[in-house]
């Protein structure tokens, strides 16, 4: 079926951190099943939706660095546990009945294919969902920016962030009771201000390509399908 949208093809950045749920680490697979869903409804509306999937639910580089041990040591660590967690996303999707493909930026062929535009191409236009494991397949990035190269690379006309808050805020919430909520920012804005939602180098990219952001909550069921459709709640970033 296709209906109305806002976007026709979108790049999905599905929080890491999520992931875990209520267990503290890990991967709960109630909760990617449930992402899965909600990925499967985009996708009726007719909407290409290719995935990049976060970290925090088992490594990020910066906690070694932290501790005084080699940051890219612990950059190879987190972008192997998005691997991990590429791998779960796709078992849940198959169970949706949504064919699914990892394509990752760290060749590990025994297990998944490698990323290249030309093969993550072919398989959005044969109508899989395509999920990049292994970040940029570099040190000192996040998922974040892996998010707005591969919405340029895959010709994404948004790239929504599902995230643990329902959009951006003058401060992060969870550290300020007192922080507002913005319902429409430029990416000039998000940057001049600092808002830490993303990190600085994914909304320069973004910026850069003409591309806008949606924050919104992966928390909240269904939200994914009615921002696409018009509604819901999200902060947009556009140019
Ligand atoms: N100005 C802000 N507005 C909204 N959230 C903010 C802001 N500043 C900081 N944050 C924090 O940023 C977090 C999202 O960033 P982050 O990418 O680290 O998490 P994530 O989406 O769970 O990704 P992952 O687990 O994949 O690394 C939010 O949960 C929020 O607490
Ligand atoms: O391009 C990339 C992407 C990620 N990393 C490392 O992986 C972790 C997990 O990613 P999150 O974006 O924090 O969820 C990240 O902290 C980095 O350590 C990377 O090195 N390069």
């Amino acid at each position: 079926m296709t209906t109305e949208v806002r976007y026709r093809r979108v790049l999905l950045k599905v929080s890491g951190e999520a992931l875990m749920g209520s267990q503290g680490f890990g991967i709960d697979v109630a909760v990617a099943d449930r992402i899965a869903a909600d990925i499967a409804e985009a996708r009726s509306l007719g909407v290409e939706i290719s995935i990049v999937i976060g970290g925090g639910n088992i490594f990020r580089g910066v906690a070694v660095a932290s501790k005084g041990g080699d940051r890219v040591t612990g950059d190879h660590m987190g972008m192997l546990g998005t691997v991990i967690n590429a791998l779960a996303l796709r078992t849940s999707l198959i169970k949706m009945g949504v064919e699914t493909i990892v394509l990752s930026a760290i060749a590990m062929p025994e297990i998944c294919e490698s990323f290249s535009q030309r093969t993550a191409l072919a398989h959005q236009a044969a109508g899989r969902v395509v999920i990049f494991a292994g970040g940029t397949g570099n040190p000192f990035f996040t998922t974040d920016s892996a998010g707005a190269l591969r919405a340029a690379e895959m010709g994404a006309t948004a790239l929504f962030k599902a995230t643990q808050v329902d959009g951006i805020y003058s401060a992060d919430p969870k550290r300020d009771p007192d922080a507002v909520r913005y319902d429409r920012l430029t990416h000039d804005a998000v940057l001049q201000k600092g808002l830490a939602v993303m990190d600085v180098a994914a909304v320069a990219l973004a910026r850069e390509n003409h591309i806008p952001i949606v924050v919104f909550s992966i928390h909240e069921k269904g939200e994914f399908a009615k921002i696409l459709s018009g509604g819901g709640r999200a902060t947009i970033v556009t140019d």
